[in-house]
């Protein structure tokens, strides 16, 4: 689920009376989403997204996030920029929360990508990283390689309650990445999270790019690798898919090529973005009551791909 905050009929009319989109028909809780509240709104005058922004996403940041969705949108690029209200505002708040109605984009996420699929997924990315070679602001990776050490020392030895022996195995794949990680790589604005369930699809073509709320400055081929980590596995992490894997390798190659020394650090790119997840998804593990609303996902499945990715990244991105 990700209903974490109600609103009311009243206050969801209130607040669409500031827009020229029309006067509430109906309005529903979506269950996809883990960070955010959001609801489907039907208007007399189309379907929209309220989002409600929760606890990870700081409502300082939305204006950058909002930035970045109008630079694409204006390029043509299928983000869903939030709609502005009558006096030119985007952000707002609702139940005592930041707000934004955000357009509707159709298409559906899949859960099992086909290679065709995979390869349309890379092909945005990359359409959506040379689109933003020229957004200039500027948002440190909350989640980026500077914080791992800070991350995994708030869960310490809680890890092992996880896995015996996780601590030390994440540890010295720490240490591991730190020492290798390449500071050189030009720094640019990235998604960070593009898994399969923030891309819409109708068939083979990509209609939706969403959910930008880890969007930062970090390096492209990171973010090349989250989305290679998210979309090439089974959910278990067990099985690699090369297929999918090189579909989507081929669909980013096929938009712009990445240049080689941002290609050549993919391998040890892969292995920090598996840790990355490993990382927040232990932390969540932790921290998420059994009997909350949210489903936790398994930071096992990150572990298993941090060890594929030391074991075959070479090869693989070769
Ligand atoms: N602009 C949009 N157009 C259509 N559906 C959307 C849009 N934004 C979000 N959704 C739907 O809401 C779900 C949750 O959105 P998401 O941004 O991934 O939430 P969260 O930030 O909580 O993870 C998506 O899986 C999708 O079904
Ligand atoms: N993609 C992350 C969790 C973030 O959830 P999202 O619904 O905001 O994409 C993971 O799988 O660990």
């Amino acid at each position: 689920m990700a209903v974490y905050t109600q609103v009311s009929a009243e206050a969801l009319s209130d607040f669409l009376a500031k827009f020229d989109a029309g006067a509430l028909v109906s309005a529903k809780g979506i269950a996809e989403g883990v960070e955010n509240s959001n609801y489907l709104v039907d208007t007399t005058g189309g379907r929209f997204i309220l989002t409600l922004y929760e606890k990870r996403v700081a409502a300082d940041d939305l204006p950058y996030f909002m930035a970045l969705l109008d630079h694409l949108a204006a390029k043509g690029l299928p983000v869903p920029p939030a709609i502005k209200d009558r006096a030119g505002h985007e952000i707002h708040e609702l139940e005592g929360r930041p707000a934004c109605l955000i357009k509707f984009l159709p298409g559906v996420s899949v859960t099992t990508p086909t290679p065709a699929q995979a390869r349309a997924a890379g092909e945005a990315l990359s359409q959506m990283h040379w689109a933003l070679e020229d957004f200039l602001l500027d948002r440190p990776n909350s989640m980026g390689v500077d914080t791992w050490q800070a991350q995994l020392d708030r869960c310490g030895r809680d890890l092992d309650t996880i896995a015996p022996g996780l601590f030390d195995r994440v540890s010295r794949a720490l240490e591991r990445i730190i020492a290798q990680w390449p500071r050189h790589l030009p720094p640019s604005a990235i998604h960070a999270d593009l898994f399969p369930d923030n891309v819409l699809m109708l068939g083979d073509e990509v209609t939706g790019l969403i959910d930008f709320y880890f969007a930062c400055t970090d390096v492209r081929a990171f973010d090349l690798a989250v989305t290679h980590g998210a979309w090439a596995f089974d959910a278990s992490g067990h099985h690699y898919d090369a297929a999918i894997g090189n579909a989507l390798l081929q669909g980013y190659q096929r938009a712009n090529v990445l240049p080689s020394d941002e290609r050549a650090a993919l391998p040890i790119l892969a292995e920090g973005a598996a840790l990355r997840f490993l990382l927040s998804r232990a932390w969540d593990w932790l921290n998420t009551p059994a009997n909350a609303m949210v489903t936790r996902k398994d930071p096992l499945a990150y572990l298993r791909r941090l060890d594929f990715y030391a074991a075959n990244g070479d090869a693989l991105f070769a």
